[in-house]
């Protein structure tokens, strides 16, 4: 028999009673503007989504695009500043904000799951009042800070098998549009829909410790430990953050991994050592 074929049925079998496990479960990837990457890294993202749908998982892709936006801001000479990992967003800031994340970055996230036989369809915070948000801090500007999350939309393309993909845009009570940080909109939408699992994908291979290993298992003991004496810094404070919140809300479990590593959530869902590092509640 051919090995490469005894190879995938061996894998295959191995890969079962995670399939099992995560039959009909909602799992929230959150894609930032760093993992994004090359056209192939997006391919390969696009086909694991897709392919979770079809193993029966209900993917709920919600994306950043930092970078992205940067980029725009950038050509438009608009200066821009990040004070705690937001940026200031002020009318015209929003604009372009707004532009990018919904014209360009969610377009093209929704065409690679489309290419790779999934159904997506392509949403903002703002669509069906998914997302309300107020002020999170006067100082920011118009950055939103997630009050009501109403899910109902996100369950009505679940049942038809449509992959929703989400760009952190919020709307507040007097119409007005509000950027949301991409990390915390995934981890309101994940709380909101009781989620199984946050998928946090970064570009590291999890968090680390002191000495640079990626811890695979964290307790939030451990992170606010971390936090104190500096081992986690910088973007990573509020991916963990979020991931605390969102197991207070009811998720399930966070995990923070690489988007640009080979089909990372194909492994982290469906192999017994996953991918990253994960937190679980309680
Ligand atoms: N303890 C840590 N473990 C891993 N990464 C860390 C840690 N502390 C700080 N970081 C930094 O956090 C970054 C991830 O945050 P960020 O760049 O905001 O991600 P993204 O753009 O994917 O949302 C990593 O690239 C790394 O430089
Ligand atoms: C308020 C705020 O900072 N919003 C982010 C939204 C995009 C984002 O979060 O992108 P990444 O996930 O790629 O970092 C921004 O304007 O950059």
């Amino acid at each position: 028999m051919n090995r490469d074929w005894i190879a995938t049925a061996q894998t295959l079998s191995q890969a079962l009673p995670y399939l099992q496990r995560y039959a009909d479960a909602t799992v929230v990837i959150k894609l930032g503007g760093h993992a994004m990457g090359s056209d192939e890294a997006m391919e390969e993202f696009a086909r694991d989504v897709a392919l979770m749908r079809q193993v029966g998982v209900n993917p709920v892709v919600v994306h950043g695009g930092g970078p992205m936006i940067n980029d725009m801001l950038k050509r438009l000479d608009i200066k821009s500043e990040f004070v705690n990992g937001k940026r200031v967003t002020d009318a015209a800031t929003m604009e372009v904000v707004e532009m990018v994340l919904s014209g360009l970055v969610n377009a093209r996230i929704v065409q690679a799951i489309s290419e790779q036989g999934g159904r997506a369809v392509g949403l903002s915070g703002k669509d069906s009042k998914l997302i309300m948000c107020e002020t999170e801090d006067p100082a920011l500007g118009l950055v939103g800070k997630p009050v009501k999350v109403d899910p109902r939309v996100l369950r009505d393309f679940a049942e038809k098998g449509i992959i929703p993909v989400i760009a952190p845009l919020g709307m507040g009570t007097q119409g007005e549009t509000f950027n949301i940080n991409g990390d915390t909109a995934a981890g309101a939408i994940a709380a909101a829909l009781q989620a199984d699992r946050l998928l946090l994908l970064t570009d590291v291979a999890g968090v680390k410790n002191a000495d640079g290993d990626v811890l695979t298992e964290l307790t939030a003991t451990q992170i606010n430990d971390m936090i104190s004496d500096g081992t986690i810094a910088g973007g990573m404070i509020p991916k963990v953050q979020t991931a605390l919140d969102a197991l207070s809300g009811g998720v399930r479990a966070a995990v923070i991994l690489d988007g640009r590593a080979p089909n990372a959530c194909l492994l982290e869902l469906f192999t017994e050592h996953g991918a990253g590092s994960i937190i679980r509640r309680g």
